[in-house]
């Protein structure tokens, strides 16, 4: 039977085409999958600028030419590398974005066998965590965050560089406190000392601490060694559960606070209050908290958290809750240009009184005039 056509069967999209065009931004994986398969094979570094036969770029690459030719075609539909004759491939502007020396830290980032591609791969367990409110990374990867990465040396140093990247976001965090007057800081859970490079770089008479685990205490000697600081700093391999060194008059936390359940946040924020005593001070720096902040951003590393690790994203307010329970009252918060939230908790009846919400404005204006260039 002859078919006929009146052409309208075409124009109209059928009921699977329409909704797909719009759930395919939000739902498609190959894309995103293909893309950091690209960066882990380190795809653009090996084409070196050159437009390579998929042959050659598999014997570079150790990979199967027909299945890199297959995703190199897919990842070229959706503008990443080009072809320029068929089968013969070439960086274009997207993916040159992949090169391992990139500034933006992409490659790593994406690379699924480092930090970045494995924080990604934990949202395969995102229904786990919905059901259940429990972090998705213990079931795909077999244990707990921290014991997982302690378990895995060259994802933990994977997760300390990434950490300590971006040094214009470091140098944002340090800036956003007037460290003058501050004779000894102690960085708790502070990585490999990243920000307590900036402080004490820019502060020749401070004095400071870096708490954290052993392995990324050691790091962070050599770390601070390597600026020639490790002689102004004492290092603690302990865990910030237990007591914490004293004799600081500032314990700060960065992005420590919303790795944690409240509970667990209060404990640590009690062992920095406890070391803190009446005289010493709480400052807690976190990354997307607050009014003022991206409503996206901090939906997203509210749901991130929770996947990673059972912590929580929390407004400037309920850091001040949260604290309260550690005895601690609010003297001042703050944003810093980049988006952290600075908080300077000190022990209850401690805090000077802002009048009128003065000690806000007057940090904001004193942001950029007093951080040493
Ligand atoms: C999200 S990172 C933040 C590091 C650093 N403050 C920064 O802003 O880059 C959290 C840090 O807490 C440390 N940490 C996790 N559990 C800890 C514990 N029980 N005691 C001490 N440090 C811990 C980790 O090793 C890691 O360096």
């Amino acid at each position: 039977m002859a078919v006929t056509s009146t052409g309208d069967e075409q124009a109209r999209p059928s009921a699977w085409e329409a909704a797909w065009e719009v759930l395919a931004p939000v739902t498609d994986l190959v894309t995103p999958m293909a893309v950091r398969v690209a960066a882990t094979l380190g795809l653009t570094d090996l084409m070196a600028g050159d437009v390579v036969p998929v042959e050659e770029l598999a014997r570079r690459s150790g990979t199967d030419a027909d299945a890199l030719g297959r995703l190199l075609r897919h990842l070229v539909c959706h503008g990443v590398f080009t072809e320029r004759e068929p089968g013969r491939f070439a960086v274009n502007k997207p993916a040159a974005l992949l090169a391992s020396d990139h500034p933006s830290g992409m490659r790593e980032q994406l690379d699924l066998g480092a930090f970045g591609g494995q924080m990604d791969l934990a949202f395969t367990g995102l229904l786990h965590t919905v059901r259940t409110g429990r972090p998705a990374w213990e079931t795909v990867f077999g244990a707990p965050f921290w014991h997982h990465l302690a378990a895995n040396p060259q994802l933990s140093l994977s997760f300390d560089a990434t950490m300590a990247a971006g040094a214009d976001y470091v140098a944002d965090a340090a800036g956003g406190y007037d460290w003058s007057g501050v004779r000894h800081v102690v960085d708790v859970g502070g990585g490999t000392g990243a920000l307590l490079a900036e402080v004490l770089r820019a502060y020749p008479d401070i004095r400071a601490t870096l708490v954290d685990l052993p392995e990324t205490v050691d790091r962070g000697r050599r770390h601070l060694a390597e600026r020639g600081l490790e002689t102004r700093c004492e290092f603690a391999g302990q865990s910030f559960f237990d007591p914490l060194p004293a004799g600081g008059d500032v314990y700060v936390l960065r992005r420590v606070v919303h790795d944690w359940s409240d509970d667990d946040a209060l404990l640590i924020l009690r062992r920095c209050a406890d070391a803190a005593g009446q005289r010493g001070r709480v400052v807690v720096i976190d990354s997307s908290g607050g009014s003022g902040a991206d409503p996206a951003m901090f939906a997203e590393m509210n749901l991130r958290m929770l996947v990673l690790l059972g912590g929580r994203e929390r407004t400037a307010e309920d850091y001040v809750a949260l604290a309260a329970g550690a005895g601690l009252d609010l003297a001042d918060v703050h944003r810093t240009p980049l988006g952290h939230v600075v908080l300077d908790l000190r022990a209850a009846g401690q805090a000077p009184q802002e009048q009128g919400g003065g000690g806000s404005a007057q940090r904001r204006a004193m942001y950029g005039s007093t951080w040493p260039q």
